[in-house]
């Protein structure tokens, strides 16, 4: 089966997942998207040849949009997602799959607004999803069924790896690989300044970063790559490399990560609250 999808909101996150579904080779034909600006629409339209209605021009381009769904894949901002779906409630096709990318908005709180036995999903996906290089977390609200389940597998499938946890966990998947990509790419950022401050040209020692970071990532996406064996393969007894990290060691950066991770997973917990209060 060929399903039919609908986007409601496609922003960064989004768009990631429609770019990594089309790669995977869902016909465009098949795809509907809302946003709010006429020109974000237009855009949409011209590079990905997809559907899409902007709610500045149809107020009701959400309920239009999902009509006829097979799965609709909510990515509006968490504070946005209640006001969407009470918006679309009424229209949704009988089964059709809500699958919601919003951190920290409960499954509790979106089956609430919706038909008593329309199955929902929260997914947690980041944004390599775009190469087909993602992974995405996957939890089953109360009537999401094996059936829900695999056509959201089978669809994201397209945008890198998929995995099954329970919902209290997604948090925690939110500050370990929805935030990780911009991590790495503030690692590549703070290389680039070392470098520079070790006297490169900026933007050669910018070049030598990303690349860095890059064909690192590379060698991790290898299959069975273990990340410490892969360090240990580039840090030489008494070498250079040993001296960087005793000295990250010494500074405990695991463990400013750690913090960094725990401060995620609490500010995901901070806006659940107020969303439920
Ligand atoms: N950016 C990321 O790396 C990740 C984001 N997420 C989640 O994805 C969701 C979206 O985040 P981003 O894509 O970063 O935000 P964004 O601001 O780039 O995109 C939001 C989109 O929603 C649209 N929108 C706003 N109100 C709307 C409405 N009433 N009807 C239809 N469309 C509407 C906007 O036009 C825009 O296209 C958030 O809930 C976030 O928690 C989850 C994992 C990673
Ligand atoms: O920063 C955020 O809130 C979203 C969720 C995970 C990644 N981006």
């Amino acid at each position: 089966m060929n399903p039919r999808l609908t986007f409601l909101g496609c922003g960064s996150m989004n768009e990631a997942i429609l770019g990594g579904i089309l790669a995977g080779g869902l016909a465009a034909g098949q795809v509907t998207a809302t946003v709010r600006s006429a020109g974000r629409a237009e855009e949409l339209r011209t590079t990905h040849g997809i559907t899409v209605l902007a709610g500045s021009e149809d107020p009701d381009a959400n309920r239009k949009a999902v009509a006829g769904a097979d799965l609709v894949i909510v990515g509006v901002k968490p504070v946005q997602v209640a006001d969407v779906l009470r918006e679309v409630a009424a229209d949704l096709p009988r089964g059709a799959v809500v699958l919601s990318v919003a951190a920290a908005v409960p499954l509790a709180l979106m089956e609430s607004l919706l038909p008593q036995d329309q199955p929902v999903i929260r997914a947690m996906p980041n944004t390599p999803s775009r190469l087909g290089r993602g992974v995405t977390s996957i939890s089953a609200g109360r009537s999401a069924g094996p059936e829900a389940m695999d056509l959201a597998r089978r669809v994201l499938s397209a945008t890198g790896t998929v995995v099954e946890v329970p919902e209290e966990q997604v948090d925690a998947v939110s500050a370990v690989s929805g935030s990780g990509p911009a991590y790495a790419f503030y690692l590549a950022e703070a290389m680039a300044r070392a470098g520079a401050e070790l006297g490169l040209d900026p933007d050669l020692s910018a070049l030598l970063a990303r690349e860095t970071v890059a064909g690192a990532g590379y060698m991790l996406a290898e299959p069975d790559a273990d990340a410490s064996s892969l360090r240990r393969g580039v840090t030489s007894p008494n070498g250079t490399t040993e001296a960087a990290i005793r000295t990250f060691d010494e500074l405990n950066l695991p463990g400013i990560i750690e913090t960094g991770a725990r401060a995620a997973a609490a500010r995901a917990q901070e806006i659940t609250n107020q969303l439920t209060a």
